[in-house]
């Protein structure tokens, strides 16, 4: 019978040179499985289904556990429902994903798929994206139940099969499922964000970010329509010339710096001790996407023929929206940076930035996370929330929860930041076994956590 208390109950993470053995060789497995997305509509889905028999056999403790159910959803996403001992708790969900960016051979020092561990580095694409986390849940899980432990907090392991095109098919699936059945989650964990290390060169010591927001976007079509003629006779003017004209200015005039202002203000806050400000963290392209709204100008298209003025040009503008911005600011902002009449939008696609999750001492998901990451890496001695620059597919599951963590416990540092859908991205095999404690621990701390009592003059 459990005191309530529950520490008694704990299970050290420590795990035996087979189990050692076995999890990196699952890993590589997974790696060596082509699970790519080109688009929503070209997927790999016969390596997708493949990956769902090899789940099934690497961790078979999970798919016979009587208190677990595990579904199929969208043909290629799972889910599992754990269900725990105690139905007064509320349930929380593990998030990751399976398919992965694309990754020609071209560049890398190993084969992309083929999950080579080489000088203490499991290499291949998706070991940092996101492969990493949806085995390390897994192995964490096989491992506990192998414990015999019982979870008393119930929780779910949605794991999406089309992150990286948007997850319509996965992860939104799984969301309305789940509000069907009337889910409500005390908190989601999903990838984002990581313990990082030498990004800003004044900030010695490395820091973890758990991301309480996340970027929002917009993909937006420029055109200039203007008459077609001879070349021979030019106008002053041509489409391609009024475009370009109008991009450059958007290029010169970057949105403003929102260091300060949103889910970094409190960032700011705890490295308040440290010397950067905010016009350190403009000089470096990757610290730049944190404090601001980006553009990025994606596709140019204009001109029919050599000696044919043209009769319209097009430019897609690919925006990454800072979470202390709305779609409409930007938008309105863009427009007074254009200022010419003859260029015209279209809003392809748009969503705001998503709501700030609670990081105070009552937010038990972020407390969680605090809690594990102090035990598990005690030399991290900065806990900040932050942003997520990219976009996960925690997205779709506002519906379900106000609490949403995007958090990888791994060490980032810049050039791992530039392999994640770049080239020799990699992880060493001591960092994913910390990833499989940490979530060993974390399923663990969520059972047993205290809510901190509160002092006896806020009573
Ligand atoms: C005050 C802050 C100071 C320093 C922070 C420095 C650098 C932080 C830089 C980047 C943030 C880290 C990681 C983002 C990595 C990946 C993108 C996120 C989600 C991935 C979604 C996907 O593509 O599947
Ligand atoms: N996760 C990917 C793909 C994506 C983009 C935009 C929206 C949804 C998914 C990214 O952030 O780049
Ligand atoms: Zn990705
Ligand atoms: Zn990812």
């Amino acid at each position: 019978m459990s005191t309530g208390k529950g520490r008694e109950r704990h299970i050290p993470s420590q795990f035996n040179q087979g189990e050692r053995f076995a999890m990196k060789e699952a890993l590589k497995g997974a790696i060596q499985i082509p699970t790519v997305s080109f688009s929503p509509d070209d997927i790999n889905t016969t390596a997708l289904a493949e990956f769902g028999e090899f789940i099934r056999t690497v961790f078979p403790t999970i798919f016979k556990t009587r208190f677990i159910q595990h579904e199929v959803i969208g043909e290629y996403s799972h889910l599992f429902t754990v269900q725990g001992s105690d139905p007064s708790l509320q349930p929380y969900m593990l998030m990751a994903h399976s398919d992965v960016v694309p990754a020609p051979d071209e560049g890398w020092e190993v084969p992309p798929f083929s999950g080579l561990e080489h000088d203490g580095f499991i290499h291949g694409r998706g070991t940092l994206d996101n492969k990493n986390s949806l085995m390390a849940i897994l192995q964490a899980l096989e491992l506990l139940l192998i414990r015999n432990y019982i979870p008393r907090r119930s929780f779910f392991i949605a794991l999406g099969h089309d992150e990286e095109v948007s997850g319509q098919n996965g992860a939104q699936k799984i969301s309305a499922l789940l509000q069907a059945r009337g889910v409500k989650l005390a908190f989601i964990v999903d990838e984002g964000n990581f313990i990082l290390d030498g990004f800003i060169p004044y900030l010695k010591k490395p820091f973890a970010m758990i991301a309480v927001s996340e970027k929002g976007g917009i993909n937006l079509r420029l055109q200039v329509n203007m008459t077609p003629g001879h070349s021979s006779a030019p106008p002053k003017e041509t489409s391609i010339g009024i475009l370009a004209a109008a991009i450059s200015r958007l290029e010169q005039t970057p949105l403003p710096n929102m260091f300060g202002s949103g889910p970094l203000k409190t960032t700011l806050q705890e490295l308040a001790n440290e010397s950067f400000g905010f016009r350190l963290m403009e000089r470096n392209y990757i610290t730049n996407a944190l404090v601001r709204t980006t553009m990025a100008l994606t596709m140019f298209n204009a001109g029919v023929k050599m000696n044919v003025i043209p009769p319209m040009a097009q430019a897609i503008i690919n925006l990454r929206i800072h979470p202390a911005q709305t779609v409409q600011e930007v938008g309105d902002i863009f427009k007074n940076i254009v200022a010419d009449d003859r260029v015209q939008f279209h809003v392809l696609t748009a969503f705001d930035p998503l709501p700030v999750s609670p990081s105070d001492h009552q937010a038990l998901g972020y407390q969680l996370l605090r809690q594990t990451i102090q035990s598990i890496f005690p030399e991290v001695n900065t806990i900040a929330p932050g942003i997520c620059i990219g976009n996960t597919d925690s997205r779709h599951y506002t519906n379900l929860t106000t609490s949403i963590y995007r958090f990888n416990p791994v060490y980032l540092h810049p050039q791992d930041f530039r392999s994640i859908h770049g080239i020799n991205e990699k992880i060493s095999v001591q960092a994913y076994e910390t990833q499989v404690k940490f979530i060993f621990e974390f399923i663990q701390n969520a059972d047993t956590y205290q809510e901190p009592i509160p002092h006896l003059h806020e009573l």
